[in-house]
């Protein structure tokens, strides 16, 4: 153990990005190269393409019961109380539309549901609102999307035939500071790298780090892939809340959503990233989000002749087809890419392979129940929206069924409307694709905070 690394020492400006250079590690690939491939090339296409109709809304159900312990911060939040309105007062309902499906397809904040329940310090419960408002016309066009979906095969669980899930329009929802911290936060963290994580062995002082960088070299492929999978994912969540933090309180009313200015927070990203202040792991972490974004961009070329065949519908003809044309555009450029990851190096070797690919979906699928206990309902959003991102990565590039696909692109390129070649659900593909969207907006807010650092 490198007692040397719990030392504090002075914060280096720049120590952070002199630290993430070069080789990733697991991959060909390195850090420069992706920037450049990124901040250019995919993060004007992809943030385009998410602001989307289909890819704006996304259905979930953030009321599901935290599996794994009593939820004590459920309801602490004032705000974060969601009441459904009734299903009369949904346009949509009264003109007969989605009257065969038993679920509302909107929910509506209401002031009176905020007042019951007390607030908690590890909390802001203004920054943790969750706007559930859905625009009369959009609720309109989701009815009509239900009617659509409901018509498909559908073949894994997920939230899309979830009759508490509900649509939220993530526009107006943005990742960024909720104020959520504390024991229930570092619960959710503790309880997925040292329960539900492949880690080398027990950190001996039981405390943070969970999991030391230099300890993953003992640990086979797959094992690490994991574990950096879901470090960058960890990483780019507080990266978005150190982009997107609240710089000065301005006219926060009782009930009203959080304004005030929202902005970069150097000093937060250095405590959460310099390596001073994180016992030399801030530039490894950063590392792992580079290193999920080119896993979720290996899924995308790979389920490419797939994802070129969907019919991204919301009714709206216009919409539909420049959303095709967006998809069919970026996934041109990210075929291009010259260092994808290379998954078929994983699981390869018989019954010790299929036993530990068990293993690691295993893992993963607790990991998403876990994001039942997130105790913000913001954070939960996107924390879900996030992990089915990386499981629905997960299942192509590991899933034989996707194998098939490239051995013959021209069946991929069947077409979906055909129940039997439909392979990923409506709520799969918008999670898939604005999972990556966020890993991309990290990647290239870290090029802000390195000229803020200049
Ligand atoms: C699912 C989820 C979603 C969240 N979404 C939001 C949000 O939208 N907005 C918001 O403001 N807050 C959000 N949070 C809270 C936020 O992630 C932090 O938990 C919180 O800000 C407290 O930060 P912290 O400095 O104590 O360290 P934490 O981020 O809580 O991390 C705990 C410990 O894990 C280790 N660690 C940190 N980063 C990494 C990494 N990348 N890889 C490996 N180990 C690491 C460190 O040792 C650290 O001390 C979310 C939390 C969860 C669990």
């Amino acid at each position: 153990y490198d007692t040397e690394l719990f030392e504090t020492a002075p914060c280096d400006n720049n120590a952070c990005f002199d630290a993430l250079r070069g080789a990733l590690g697991d991959c060909s690939c390195n850090v420069d190269t992706i920037d450049y491939f990124n901040n250019v090339k995919i993060f004007p296409r992809i943030q385009s393409l998410v602001s989307k109709d289909y890819f704006r809304f996304y259905k979930v159900n953030l009321k599901k019961e935290c599996p794994f312990w009593a939820d004590d911060s459920r309801c602490a939040m004032k705000y974060c109380h969601i009441k459904t309105c009734a299903k009369e007062s949904v346009p949509g309902y009264a003109n007969g539309y989605n009257n065969d499906n038993d679920e509302a397809p909107a929910m509506k904040y209401s002031k009176e549901a905020q007042t019951a329940c007390s607030t908690d310090e590890d909390h802001n419960p203004d920054l943790g609102y969750l706007n559930m408002t859905i625009s009369a016309a959009s609720q309109f066009e989701i009815a009509k999307w239900n009617a659509h979906d409901s018509a498909l095969e559908n073949f894994c669980e997920c939230d899309d035939r979830d009759a508490e899930a509900e649509y939220v329009d993530l526009s107006l929802n943005p990742e960024r500071y909720t104020g959520y911290k504390g024991s229930s936060a570092h619960r959710i963290w503790r309880s997925i790298y040292q329960e539900n994580c492949f880690r080398p062995r027990l950190n001996p002082y039981e405390s943070f780090p969970y999991v030391l960088s230099s300890d993953l070299s003992n640990l086979c492929l797959e094992k690490r892939v994991f574990y950096r999978a879901i470090s960058g994912l960890h990483s780019s969540i507080n990266i978005h809340l150190c982009s997107n933090y609240l710089l000065s309180e301005k006219g926060v009313g009782f009930a009203a959503p959080p304004e005030g200015e929202w902005g970069p927070n150097l000093a937060e990203f250095q405590r959460r990233f310099d390596p001073s202040q994180t016992h030399g792991e801030g530039p490894n972490w950063l590392k792992n989000l580079y290193f999920v974004y080119l896993l979720e961009m290996r899924a995308l070329a790979k389920a490419g002749p797939y994802l070129e065949t969907e019919e991204y519908f919301t009714g709206n003809p216009t919409e539909d087809e420049e959303t095709r044309e967006a998809i069919s555009n970026m996934l041109s450029i990210i075929y291009t890419f010259p260092d994808h990851f290379n998954e078929s190096s994983m699981f390869n070797g018989g019954s010790q392979a299929a036993k530990l690919k068990n293993e690691f979906r295993e893992h993963f699928w607790n990991i998403s129940r876990i994001m039942d206990c997130v105790g913000c309902d913001k954070c939960k959003l996107w924390g879900k929206l996030q992990t089915q991102g990386l499981g629905t990565a997960l299942k192509i590039l590991f899933s034989s069924q996707w194998d098939s696909l490239e051995g013959d692109p021209e069946q991929g390129k069947l077409p979906v409307r055909h129940k039997a070649n439909k392979r990923l659900q409506r709520t799969e593909i918008v999670a898939l694709f604005n999972a990556f969207a966020r890993l991309s907006n990290s990647i290239r807010q870290l090029e802000d905070f390195r000229i803020m650092l200049r």
